[in-house]
């Protein structure tokens, strides 16, 4: 049964109160927090890495959706885990060669593997590892270039939701990238059911209500989506 996941992006709050900004945005409604780990390299943008999901875990017991936009994931894989990481989401772009044995050590570390593509990339490259005896269990479709918050959304990149969702009906697919009020309805209605948004909550002087939104608007669409 798919459901509506909403994960606030960490990026977007204020990294020196990353405990209070976690707890207030689980007050608000949501269903994980999104950490977005860069590292400078495979993104221009540099931000956490295993330290502070360590520290943050000590203040929740929150899933913590850890989106890698680094060009060596397979060496995140042990420090993440022991940090406290639920999910663990590697870019397809640079793990062509080694995604078999990244999923089996994310999965044997007792996290979720997610796979993740930029906007460039076609979604064809993702379809081995879905089909694979050992399946990524998530796919997180890049509505902006990765690298940096308040973006303008790509609605482009929808088409590959649209392909993911219509071959993988109880996939769940993740969007992320300038989600918000204004596109919600176009990426729940091509199929995404876990929305990352950044700037449109942290940036809201009522943050539970968009968080109530956009998870309505997006159980909206599974009901829209069966009867056709
Ligand atoms: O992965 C990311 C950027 O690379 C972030 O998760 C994303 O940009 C969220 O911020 P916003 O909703 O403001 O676009
Ligand atoms: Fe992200």
């Amino acid at each position: 049964m798919l459901k509506a996941i909403i994960a606030p992006s960490m990026l977007s709050s204020d990294f020196a109160n990353l405990a209070s900004e976690a707890e207030r945005m689980i007050e608000c409604g949501a269903d994980w927090l999104h950490m977005d780990i860069m590292d400078g390299h495979f993104v221009p943008n540099l931000t956490i890495g295993a330290p502070v999901i360590q520290s943050l875990r000590k203040h929740t017991p929150a899933y913590l959706d850890c989106h890698l936009m680094v060009t060596n994931p397979m060496d995140h894989v042990e420090p993440l885990a022991k940090a406290g990481a639920s999910g663990f989401t590697f870019h397809i772009e640079v793990s062509k060669d080694n995604w078999q044995e990244l999923v089996h050590m994310i999965k044997s570390k007792g996290m979720k593997p997610g796979v993740s593509l930029k906007p460039g990339t076609p979604v064809e490259e993702v379809f081995p590892l879905l089909e694979s005896e050992n399946p990524v269990e998530m796919v997180l479709v890049m509505t902006v270039e990765p690298g940096f918050d308040g973006q303008k959304f790509l609605p482009e990149t929808l088409n590959k939701v649209c392909v993911l969702r219509k071959k993988y009906p109880s996939l769940d697919i993740e969007v992320d990238g300038g989600l918000g009020l204004s596109t919600i309805d176009a990426a729940a209605s091509a199929g995404a059911n876990c929305i990352v948004a950044g700037s449109s909550i942290f940036g809201s002087q009522n943050p539970a209500y968009v968080i109530s939104l956009l998870s309505k608007i997006v159980t909206s669409y599974f009901k829209v989506r069966v009867r056709r």
